[in-house]
């Protein structure tokens, strides 16, 4: 069970509106420290474009998110990155002709003081590069450390991805569906990863993602979406025998998870 903490993320009031669309309808939410908080809701709820303004990706119509109770709406990424943000970006962040190494060190190296140096000191080289490889063993790419990015199977890449993420020692984690794209055998390896970074005991996970499965049984609370509002927010057990939600969204899904939460409350 974890301890939850104080508040480490908050919006308030936050309003995306896309011309005459509203995708994130005046939302509030607190995430608190060391928890695992999925969001989760249909597709077009507005999970993305809420991740894209608590990341400072994107700028919200109105309202604002509080980091260790500061301000960072307007804050650019790159200074929400070093405030301890990290946000997985689906691939995009991962440079395809590098090795899983070189991408990983690179990561940490911005993270660092002297990444814009040119004659850095071969000292800190070296420490990069055992932290790269700390970091690989820890997103299981032991053995592929000098494949080539753009050789990576899928569910490599999205193990390399978190890599890079965590090198940057980010204390919160923004992951928008890690799994998307994975197959059900790659699954287990990814949720084992994000269970040793809860057992780390210092970090705060916030997960987007569309399989229920994996959000019932890793969350401790859940955030439930519904055209750009907040429609529940809970426990997962909770949140599988909350009406609204079973109406809106997990309809015929609810039989099997509420089976399921019984049983794991019976095992308890
Ligand atoms: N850049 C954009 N311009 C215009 N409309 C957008 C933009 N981004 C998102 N939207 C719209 O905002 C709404 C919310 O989209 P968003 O991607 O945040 O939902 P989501 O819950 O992440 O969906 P999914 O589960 O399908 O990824 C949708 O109606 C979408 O079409």
């Amino acid at each position: 069970m974890t301890v939850e903490g104080e508040i480490l993320l908050e919006a308030r009031s936050l309003r995306k509106e896309f011309g005459g669309l509203v995708a994130v309808d005046d939302v509030n939410i607190q995430i608190r420290e060391r928890t695992l908080h999925s969001i989760i809701g249909p597709n077009g709820a507005g999970k993305t474009t809420l991740f894209n303004l608590l990341s400072g990706m994107m700028r919200p119509t109105r309202g604002q998110v509080y980091y260790r109770g500061r301000d960072i709406t307007n804050l650019p990424p790159h200074r929400i990155a070093h405030l301890g943000i990290g946000r997985s970006f689906q691939i995009t962040n991962i440079f395809p002709n590098l090795t899983v190494l070189e991408n990983i060190r690179l990561a940490a190296q911005a993270l660092g003081k002297d990444n814009f140096r040119l004659f850095r000191p071969a000292g800190s080289f070296r420490q990069y590069e055992e932290k790269a490889y700390a970091v690989v063993k820890r997103v299981g790419l032991q053995g592929r450390e000098f494949d080539l990015a753009l050789n990576l199977p899928h569910g490599d890449k999205r193990k390399l991805e978190l890599g890079i993420m965590l090198a940057g020692e980010p204390q919160l984690l923004l992951l928008d569906e890690p799994t998307a794209g994975m197959s059900s055998e790659q699954v287990p390896a990814l949720l084992e990863i994000i269970h040793s970074i809860m057992a780390d005991g210092d970090k705060t996970i916030v997960l987007v993602e569309h399989r229920m499965d994996m959000v019932m049984s890793i969350s401790d609370r859940i955030t439930v979406m519904h055209q750009g509002q907040i429609l529940a927010e809970g426990t997962p057990q909770e949140i599988a025998r909350n009406q609204t939600v079973q109406s809106a969204y997990l309809g015929e899904l609810y039989g099997d998870l509420a089976a399921d939460l019984e049983d794991k409350d019976g095992q308890r």
